[in-house]
C-alpha cells in the first residue's frame, strides 16, 4: 500500500531500526576481535577461498536468497553476484520507488567501513575461537546497518513526491550538492545522534533486581560507539544513498 510512505512513517521506521542495530552492536561486543574470522588466510575452506566470515555470509545469502528474502526492496546483499533466484511463491511487495533503485547497492563501502572502522571500535582485542558465532553475529549486525542505509531509497521517494519542483532542477543539472543540501535537516540528525546514544546507554546496561544497583553496573559496550557509528557513517551513507537515488529518479 503506497500510502504508508509519508516523511513521518518513513522516519519512523528509521527509529525503530535503531533499536536493531543497537542490539546488534551489543551481540558483537559480547565476543573479542578474534581476528581468524577475517583472515583470508586462516580458514582454508575446501572448495571457498575468503575469510570464514565471507564464508558465512556468502553461503547465508544464498540460502536467503531462495527464500526469497532479496525480493523484498528494503533488502540488500552482500555478495549479489552469482546470488541464485528466489525459489518460493512471489509476494505483491510495493512498488513505491523507482526502478532505479535496483541498480543502488553501497554494501561494498559498509563492508569496508564495518572491518576498518567500526570492529576496531567496538571489539575488544583478543581471541576466544568463537569465530562462526562472531561471523554469525557481523552478519546480522551487517544486514541491520545495510537495511537502515539502504532505507535512504525510501526516504528519497517520500521527499521527491512531497516536493518534485524541488528537487527536478537539481537532478536535471547532476547537481550532487544541491541535492544534499535539499534533503539534509541537520535538527533531525542531532535529533538521530541523540537518541541512539541514549538508546545504547539504556540497551546496555546490566539489569538488576537490587535497586541499588541498576544502571551502575558496567555496561555491555561504550555507547558512544554507537552514536559515532550514527555520525560518521551511517547517517552519511544514508545520504549518499538518497543522491544517488535521485539521481535516477527521473529517467
Ligand atoms: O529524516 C530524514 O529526512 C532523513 O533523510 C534521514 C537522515 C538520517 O539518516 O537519519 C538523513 C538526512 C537528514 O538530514 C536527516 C536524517
Amino acid at each position: 500500500d503506497e500510502n504508508v510512505y509519508t516523511l513521518a512513517s518513513v522516519r519512523e521506521n528509521l527509529i525503530r531500526q535503531e533499536d536493531t542495530i543497537i542490539y546488534g552492536l551489543i551481540e558483537r561486543a559480547k565476543f573479542p576481535s578474534n581476528s581468524h574470522t577475517y583472515d583470508d588466510k586462516y580458514a582454508q575452506i575446501p572448495g571457498f577461498s575468503g575469510s570464514l566470515v565471507e564464508f558465512v555470509i556468502k553461503n547465508t545469502e544464498d540460502v536467503q536468497a531462495k527464500a526469497g528474502r532479496y525480493t523484498n526492496p528494503e533488502e540488500n546483499p552482500f555478495f549479489p553476484e552469482k546470488l541464485p533466484p528466489s525459489s518460493v511463491p512471489s509476494y505483491p511487495f510495493s512498488q513505491f520507488l523507482h526502478p532505479g533503485a535496483a541498480s543502488i547497492n553501497i554494501n561494498k563501502s559498509i563492508w569496508k567501513m564495518y572491518l576498518q572502522d567500526l570492529l576496531p571500535l567496538l571489539a575488544n582485542s583478543g581471541d576466544d575461537g568463537n569465530y562462526a558465532q562472531t561471523a554469525a553475529t557481523d552478519l546480522s549486525l551487517l544486514q541491520a546497518i545495510s537495511r537502515r542505509i539502504h532505507y535512504g531509497k525510501f526516504v528519497a521517494e517520500v521527499k521527491f513526491r512531497d516536493a518534485p519542483q524541488d528537487y527536478e532542477p537539481l537532478i536535471r543539472a547532476k547537481d550532487r550538492e544541491g541535492l544534499m543540501k535539499l534533503l539534509t535537516f541537520t535538527s533531525v540528525e542531532e535529533t538521530v545522534r541523540k537518541r541512539v546514544e541514549k538508546k545504547a546507554t539504556v540497551f546496555g546496561q546490566e539489569v538488576s533486581l537490587d535497586s541499588d544497583n541498576d544502571g551502575k553496573e558496567k555496561s555491555k559496550f561504550d555507547p558512544t560507539v554507537a552514536s559515532r557509528l550514527y555520525k560518521d557513517w551511517v547517517i552519511p551513507l544514508t545520504k549518499e544513498v538518497q543522491v544517488e537515488y535521485l539521481l535516477r529518479r527521473i529517467d
